[in-house]
């Protein structure tokens, strides 16, 4: 678990310096970087972009599918004004482990791809000359690591990712290296937790230190008008008359901490909040308690070229194209994305239900990809993955807990809870992630096409439910969708027939469609039958008020593994890969933009 996960900014007492753009890189399938001297940098690199994905670069098979141990490396100048600072590197995604070597020097290792990770490397750099940074990464796939999978060994002894998920295992520096510069007494994390009403809100805020010093804080408004103030390490922040955060009505507040030793300030760090409250009251999903129905998408991070790497061009398409369409939510599938992706949220008045990297915890699906047929939680690796798992919900909470845009927290995605095997982890995960919000969000996980009301033995968890439900396309397809249409009103009326008051909203459904498919009457994969399949579920839908949500599968298309049954990756989007609307885009932007937002 890391101590701060604040994001990097630069200020009169902090440095924030981007490492982006080519580094050098190396395979290292003999795995004797270490030996040959790699951590002082290496011959012959491949020059490599980061942020970015090191596989669909290449031209050839073996590079694109590399798994195993590879190598970054960089030179970078340490200023000399950066004397008598803590001097840091922070990667924002490593995927999916690395260790850090400074100089020559082993600094840290981190597990897990999709979150970041500091190196303090004060000790080990030269100041007012050249360093050079090495990183030894693996991308290899575990049962007992998130994301799930196997890593397969072919007769020609090349490794090969057998993932348990549908998303392809971009690997790499996926997202920013920062070089950062803070006094060696900081502040190391805040949180806020809120009290709202139409003439006043409440921020009860607490500050994390590395030494037991006075705080200064403030809280200004859009204009700068500093408009409520408090000391002491935690506190309320009171403001008459705010303006709240809202469902597609953003307002952010900036709130400045001012760490105070000696009578002088020594350290500062300022951040947007929005004054906003999320509850769940009965079968209503409430943002300042009002009622708000979810329409949106599961999406990837995913874009040709640069792979999982976090691209602020495409974030702002993606963007438009949410606004575009009528949008006002997204889960995070299935890992938590990079932190802009959040801050675009916040000021886009956009919900994220943020989902930590558990998925492919279910080896049916692995069936499906080409694994065993069993219980995933009978596993002997389920306690080591376990550790993992709680790690990573742990880092995600602390990251993202201050955005207004979190509305949730998915703890995994479409894990086998079929079999009594499940209980006993989804309790102690339940148990030891729910003190880790200091707002206290509504906590869930996706449930499976076989995790129905009646088969699924974990229903007693999740705040509220997730639905990832595909008649008309794993099962009663085509001619047959109106035999899905029962078989889902079916479950739908026994929760409501059920003792269970809580929100259901659909977190996938979808039909794979090439774009340009054009049949008349529909055929599977045309887009005629993709707006059949969403119109059906709309439909059923509109039938149960406690359906508080729709989220189709996917915001776009997106890279998988190759397969018989991928096209070149999932075409399940509602936009195509690059970005451009297929006739299921207009259908849903005529619902949604009819929809009050409290539907
Ligand atoms: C029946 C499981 C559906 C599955 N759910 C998880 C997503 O990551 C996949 O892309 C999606 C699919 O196969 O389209």
């Amino acid at each position: 678990m890391e101590k701060g996960l604040l994001y990097p900014v630069t200020n009169k007492f902090r440095e924030d310096q981007k490492l982006d753009g080519l580094w050098d890189f190396k395979f290292d399938p003999a795995e004797q970087g270490e030996a040959k001297g790699w951590t002082t940098g290496f011959d012959d690199p491949i020059k490599m972009p980061v942020p970015a994905s090191f596989n669909d670069f290449f031209t050839d098979k073996d590079s694109r599918e590399y798994t195993g141990d590879f190598w970054y490396a960089k030179k970078f100048f340490v200023p000399t004004y950066m004397d008598g600072k803590a001097i840091q590197l922070r990667f924002g995604a490593a995927t999916h482990r690395a260790t850090v070597y400074v100089n020559g020097k082993e600094i840290r290792s981190h597990e897990g791809g999709f979150l970041p990770f500091t190196a303090d490397i004060s000790d080990a750099v030269k100041l007012g000359k050249e360093n050079i940074v090495a990183l030894k990464m693996n991308n290899e796939l575990h049962r007992d690591a998130l994301p799930a999978g196997d890593t397969a060994t072919l007769k020609n002894g090349k490794k090969m990712a057998k993932p348990f998920f549908d998303f392809y295992n971009y690997s790499g520096l996926n997202r920013s290296v920062h070089l950062l510069a803070v006094p060696k007494e900081n502040i190391y994390d805040y949180s806020t937790t809120y009290e709202v009403s139409d003439d006043q809100a409440t921020v009860h805020y607490s500050v994390e230190a590395t030494k037991d010093a006075d705080v200064k804080v403030s809280l200004a408004d859009e204009d700068g008008n500093v408009v409520a103030t408090s000391e002491g390490k935690s506190g309320d922040l009171v403001v008459k008359n705010p303006t709240l955060w809202q469902v597609r009505d953003a307002y952010l507040y900036t709130i400045k901490f001012e760490l105070i030793d000696g009578g002088k300030a020594v350290d500062e760090y300022s951040d947007e909040i929005g004054l906003r409250t999320i509850e769940i009251k009965g079968h209503e999903i409430l943002v300042n308690h009002k009622s708000v129905y979810l329409r949106g998408f599961g999406r990837h991070e995913d874009s040709i070229y640069a792979g999982r790497a976090f691209d602020l061009n495409v974030e702002r398409r993606d963007m438009n194209l949410m606004d575009w369409i009528g949008a006002n939510s997204f889960r995070s599938s299935h890992y938590p994305y990079d932190e802009q992706v959040y801050k675009f949220a916040d000021r886009e008045g956009i919900l994220i239900t943020d989902e930590v990297p558990a998925v492919g915890f279910k080896m049916a699906a692995a069936s499906f990809l080409g694994g065993l047929d069993q219980s995933f939680f009978d596993g002997d690796w389920i306690d080591e993955l376990y550790k993992k798992h709680i790690d990573q919900v742990r880092d995600m909470i602390k990251r993202d807990k201050n955005h207004p845009s979190v509305l949730a927290w998915s703890l995994c995605n479409e894990p086998d809870t079929s079999t009594d095997s499940a209980v006993p982890y989804f309790t102690k995960l339940f148990n030891d992630s729910k003190d880790l919000d200091p707002e206290k969000r509504p906590r869930t996980f996706t449930l499976n096409e076989d995790d129905t009301f009646e088969k699924s033995k974990c229903l007693q968890f999740p705040d509220f439910y997730l639905l990832n439900r595909y008649p008309g396309w794993y099962h009663k397809w085509g001619y047959e969708i109106s035999d899905g249409e029962a078989g889902l009103r079916a479950e739908l009326d026994e929760w409501k027939n059920s003792d269970i008051d809580k929100p259901i909203v659909f977190s996938e459904y979808g039909a794979d469609t090439e774009p340009g498919l054009h049949k008349l009457p529909s055929i599977m994969w045309s887009e005629e039958y993709q707006i059949e399949l969403l119109d059906m579920f709309d439909r059923v839908f509109d039938s149960y008020d406690f359906v508080r949500g729709e989220q189709p599968w996917n915001l776009a298309d997106f890279q998988t593994v190759e397969g018989n049954m991928r096209v070149n990756g999932n075409k399940k989007g509602i936009f195509t890969r690059d970005r451009q609307p297929k006739a299921a885009a207009f259908f849903l932007k005529k619902r949604w933009t009819s929809l009050p937002l409290d539907y």
